[in-house]
């Protein structure tokens, strides 16, 4: 195909401005889609996505347009993940194309994780230009939200898309833009093939699915293929492209944007960001920007009733197949019994990896707090790695105990430079430094202990700069630290599952907020509970759950069948997350109770 009628693009938009239904508009005008197909949102494909209005997995489809120069173009739209989780996956993703589109809502203006997508975007050089959506709504206000545009991001809006996906107003000037403004790619057909992985999943007949950008050379079913980062051949068996279902070609060129099929066993050996070449005839140098994604927080995943173990361990299995970045291996808890330690690339890796086994798999799961990896060095001179407060040795085996750190950048407009530096400040930071972009645009740059990012400060960085900020991070570096194991004490037991790795400086304040939160969150029951938080022998705090007042009881036993049999009933959806530890039962709020613990002022 001739690179001059390819286009690739991304579209990048907060949540809620529209990205998904203009996505849907450009495939129903290109005639990409059918009218049964339309009611769907088809590119978000997982229901989980939709509910929580996220797109997480890096999608291509693949339209034709006609465009007023009387071309047919190829466009290929590369929809991106949109949480600083995954900012690994969406960078390869823009490494895909040649530019993306802005989508802000005009009645909204421009929001936070706009930002970050977009400055990816700008870092991997792509042509970015902006879309107003929305414009049907009352509220829009075109003019101040271009103006909002040029200053805080410092784009040129003199030619903005006006856009409404709902009335379907502007489409045909958006795809006009898409090819006039985007440059076409320009690889080299006849240099060795060059193409990269910005998506891979399994698929249990064919086993991994590449989603590939071809840069040079081209690719052929039949072909020899090696994956630069493994040194592993194989062979293509199945090219296609998504149009937007599943369309098999005979032979991916360069600009061109495709799937691969070559019977590779699972999608660790199909990484996002790898390299594919020829293995008769190899490119000399892999494309830029693959990294190896590792788990940076852990947790601990119980199934409620033990007897769902084997049943979990395989939904594990499954998942682990589609997603490379999720580990897990067998733990045991004294309090919940048989269970995994899992690794995941964030909170929100986290969230969906729970929810995604409790629904696809109907297993019901306590989650532990989560932590990251410390390295212990013992008195002995061991060096151990410990990603749960259980494996944390006692204080005196301890010579010193070193926390990762990473190095943030944050994105703000001006006004909540000082939020952000109290915040980081507060999170143990040290300061790097301030750079300011533009007229309005701050970046502030921090190292920071992962420790502390993975609890709140996302959440707290939005809430500050009321959602305008945008954060990425990557690894830094150890660094000795003093660390304590906190203990929680139910009725005198500890309850290993509970315990959690703090600062020496922050056990005291995280102790006694901690109990106060789990208060709130255990229901009374028929005895009293004594809530203890303790570093070593030592309570630092107490707090209890008074005991049901017997006449309560009493009089939910009434005579009437039917309404005992509610009560039972309820009681029975109330169990679904709660864990017997000894003889308390603990609601799964209560294990994670650390991450609504409000910050010292
Ligand atoms: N009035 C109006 N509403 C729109 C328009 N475009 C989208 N919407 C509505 O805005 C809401 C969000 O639209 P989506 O397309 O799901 O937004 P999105 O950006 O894809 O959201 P995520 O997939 O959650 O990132 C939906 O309720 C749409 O119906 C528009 O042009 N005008």
């Amino acid at each position: 195909m001739d690179q001059q009628f390819i286009r690739n693009f991304s579209i990048i938009a907060h949540i809620d401005h529209g990205k998904s239904t203009l996505a849907d508009r450009l495939l129903e005008v290109t005639g990409t889609l059918s009218e049964r197909e339309k009611t769907d949102q088809f590119l978000d494909k997982m229901d989980l996505e939709r509910e929580r209005g996220i797109t997480i997995k890096a999608q291509a489809v693949r339209l034709n347009y006609q465009a007023r120069d009387g071309q047919t173009y190829v466009l290929n739209l590369i929809d991106t993940p949109g949480h600083v989780d995954f900012s690994y996956e969406v960078s390869r993703s823009l490494a895909a194309c040649e530019g993306a589109t802005l989508v802000v809502d005009a009645s909204q203006g421009v929001e936070a994780q706009t930002l970050a997508n977009v400055y990816l975007a700008i870092d991997e050089n792509l042509e970015v230009f902006p879309v107003l959506n929305k414009i049907d709504l009352p509220s829009a206000e075109p003019d101040r939200v271009c103006e909002e545009i040029e200053e805080i991001i410092g784009l040129d809006t003199s030619d903005i898309v006006l856009a409404s996906a709902k009335e379907g107003t502007g489409i045909e000037d958006f795809l006009e833009a898409i090819v006039k403004r985007i440059p076409p790619p320009q690889g080299d057909p006849e240099a060795p093939l060059k193409a990269l992985i910005f998506d891979s999943w399994y698929d249990s007949y064919q086993g991994a699915v590449a989603l590939v950008r071809v840069f040079d050379g081209r690719i052929r079913k039949g072909d020899r293929i090696r994956l630069m980062s493994t040194g592993r051949s194989h062979e293509v068996l199945k090219l296609g492209v998504f149009a937007p279902h599943a369309m098999t070609v005979d032979e991916l060129g360069a600009g061109e944007v495709g799937f691969v099929i070559a019977g590779i066993k699972n999608v660790q050996d199909a990484r996002v960001g790898d390299t594919i070449t020829h293995e008769a005839r190899q490119a000399d140098a892999p494309l830029p920007g693959f990294k190896q994604v590792k788990p940076m927080v852990f947790s601990g995943l119980y199934p409620i009733d033990n007897g769902d173990y084997d049943l979990l361990r395989d939904a594990m299995e499954k998942l682990r197949l589609n997603d490379s970045s999720f580990s897990f291996e067998p733990e045991n808890s004294m309090a919940l019994g048989f269970g995994f330690r899992c690794g995941f690339l964030g909170l929100l890796h986290m969230e969906i990896v729970q929810e995604r086994l409790e629904r696809e798999f109907g297993v019901d799961l306590i989650t532990t707090a989560p932590t990251v990896v410390y390295r212990v060095t013992t008195t002995k001179g061991e060096l151990i790695e410990v990603e749960s407060a259980n494996k944390l040795p006692d204080v005196q085996y301890i010579e010193k105990i070193e926390e990762p750190f990473i190095l943030a950048s944050i994105h703000v407009p001006n006004e909540f430079v000082g939020a952000v530096l109290a915040l980081c400040e507060e999170k143990r930071g040290v300061q790097r430094e301030i750079r300011y972009l533009t007229a309005n645009r701050v970046m502030i740059i921090y190292e920071l202990p992962l420790n502390e990012i993975v609890l709140d400060f996302f959440d707290r960085l939005k809430s500050i700069t009321r959602g305008y900020a945008s954060l990425d991070y990557e690894p830094l570096d150890y660094r000795e630290s003093s660390l304590v194991r906190l203990n929680i004490l139910v009725n005198g037991d500890v309850v290993d599952a509970l315990s959690l790795i703090v600062h020496r400086d922050k056990a005291q304040f995280r102790g006694r907020e901690l109990v106060a939160r789990m208060k709130e969150f255990i229901p009374r029951q028929q005895f009293e509970v004594a809530l203890q938080a303790a570093i070593g022998n030592k309570v630092i705090a107490r707090e209890t759950v008074k005991a049901l007042r017997k006449d309560v009881t009493a009089k939910c036993y009434g005579g009437d069948i039917t309404r005992k049999r509610k009560l039972l009933e309820k009681q029975k959806e109330g169990k679904k997350r709660m864990k017997q530890v000894g003889s308390v039962e603990l609601p799964q709020e209560a294990f994670l109770a650390i991450l609504k613990v409000k910050e010292q002022k």
